[in-house]
């Protein structure tokens, strides 16, 4: 086939080996350009494309009003920082809430916060971490339109005034130059009843009643490390410092909420109870060791005088008259748990929730009769050798095994003996998730939804407040 292409006369060198010099022929393409030229072209017309795709990807992403919106909460709990990562979208004018793993991430670092109390510069770090993984959930060009608070509960709640203000301090310095929409006041220590209204919200978002009957909503009642919530829509007279107001579309709800400090919480609870056992010569053998029921047999700590003696109807005798411990001054038309007003029954239905749910996944117990099944399992547990125990579970923490014999017993105590809960009650179920979608039963999600800006104005329409609440009725929702 006859080449196309004008011969380009190249002269080789002659190889001194070789008796004649060669001379090698080589084609030169006509006027069109070589292959490698045109393949040159292409490329770098490819490269250029991809860069203006590249381009206007970041710009886009950067100023593009995207349809997404973000928001972030830190719940600062006392074992632990967790940071909460939502995106969720407006659709005609109204935010659209969705918890499935695509639309919400969470991270937590161990220990919380209030751990730094003798050297608060050191809370910056976890909280940087957690920043920083947030920022890895969120496009740059979106980060100062997304909100980030922190809320401290329980074990902040249980340091010094000026000890928690300057762990906030701390925190508020990695918050304000993380890029995130922030103000000083969205760091702080909330209060116990905000932390039982965020959980009730989110409870009752994810089963669909929130804007429903409010006597056909659900409480809660939270066992967490450092302090327990109890909340719940009461008909019964609540004293206003016990009550709070949410109003949903036009339907008001006035909320019985409280949040039992310190002994309220399984960790604090344990840590008080041994406490008032090493008070109480009552128990001590004779010898100033004192004996612990809520503890397995042959467990070891770190104080001499203490010995494990697990027992667990000593041990939900022990946790109730702590319970009970100042009642004698209750000043309300009814106390249940120390001084504090209750109402005289948990009216409707509840979701027991945190450490109320680990013990009861923890025992296996059917939904069905699992308070008198925590007794069973309870009773069996708690009389067990600690070292039998170890090998039973070997997958299970100690710092968790070692707190079930205590943990089943109080459960016992504070819902039936002290909240008068019936042990065959199918109104309380324990949970971690709630509703078809199963939404996690997380007071973060709660605050989220509360805080998240609904007025239209924010998305171009009329001015609005549709989420809120306080002690009184601030907002229509
Ligand atoms: N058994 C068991 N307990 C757990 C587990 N995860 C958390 N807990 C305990 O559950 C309780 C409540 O959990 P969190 O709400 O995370 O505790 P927290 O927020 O650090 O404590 P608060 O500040 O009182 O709310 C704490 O006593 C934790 O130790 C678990 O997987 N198993
Ligand atoms: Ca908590």
């Amino acid at each position: 086939m006859k080449s196309e292409m004008e011969p380009l006369m190249v002269q080789i060198l002659p190889d001194l080996h070789r008796s004649s010099s060669t001379t090698y022929i080589f084609t030169k393409p006509k006027s069109k350009p070589a292959k490698a030229i045109i393949l040159l072209k292409a490329a770098s017309f490819a490269i250029t494309l991809g860069l203006f795709f590249l381009f206007f990807t970041i710009v886009l992403c950067e100023y593009w009003p995207s349809s997404f919106r973000y928001s972030v909460v830190i719940d600062a709990g006392s074992s632990g920082t967790r940071i909460h990562v939502f995106r969720y979208k407006i659709e005609s004018g109204k935010p659209v809430f969705d918890f499935g793993e695509e639309n919400y991430a969470s991270k937590k670092l161990s220990p919380g916060l209030s751990a730094y109390a003798d050297n608060p510069d050191q809370a910056s770090v976890s909280v940087t971490e957690l920043v920083e993984f947030a920022k890895g959930r969120i496009p740059n060009g979106r980060l100062k339109k997304s909100d980030i608070r922190l809320m401290a509960t329980a074990g902040m709640r249980l340091l010094e005034v000026d000890v928690q203000e300057q762990i906030l301090e701390v925190t508020r310095r990695v918050l304000r130059s993380s890029g995130f929409k922030f103000q000083d006041e969205w760091a702080t220590v909330i209060s116990g009843s905000d932390e039982g209204i965020y959980a009730w919200v989110v409870a009752n978002y994810a089963i669909g009643s929130l804007g429903g009957d409010p006597l056909q909503t659900t409480g809660i009642v939270e066992l967490g490390g450092a302090s327990a919530q109890v909340t719940f829509v009461s008909s019964e007279h609540v004293p206003p410092e016990f009550s709070r107001t949410i109003s949903y579309g036009n339907v008001s709800y006035t909320i019985y909420s409280h949040s039992f400090l310190n002994y309220g919480g399984q960790d604090a609870a344990q840590e008080k109870l041994l406490e008032s056992l090493q008070n109480s010569v009552a128990n001590s053998t004779g010898d100033g060791i004192v004996t612990d029921p809520c503890t397995p047999k042959g467990y070891i700590y770190d104080k001499k005088s203490i010995q494990a003696a697990g027992n667990f109807s000593k041990c939900r005798a022990a946790t109730f008259a702590m319970l009970k411990e100042g009642k004698e001054n209750c000043a309300y038309e009814h106390c249940s748990i120390g001084s504090t007003f209750t109402p005289t029954s948990l009216q409707g239905s509840f979701l027991a929730t945190e450490n109320f749910y680990h013990t009861s996944k923890f025992f296996e117990l059917e939904e069905q009769d699992w308070l008198s099944e925590m007794i069973l399992a309870g009773t069996s547990f708690c009389g067990e050798e600690w070292s039998n125990l170890k090998v039973k579970y070997p997958k299970t923490k100690e710092k968790y095994l070692n707190g079930y014999c205590f943990s089943s017993a109080y459960i016992i105590s504070m819902l039936h003996d002290s909240l008068g809960v019936p042990l065959d009650d199918e109104r309380i179920k324990y949970a971690n998730k709630a509703g078809e979608k199963e939404i996690p039963l997380d007071w973060a999600l709660g605050a989220f939804i509360l805080n998240t800006p609904t007025t239209i104005s924010d998305y171009g329409g009329k001015s609005r407040k549709m989420f809120g609440f306080g002690n009184e009725t601030k907002y229509k929702i």
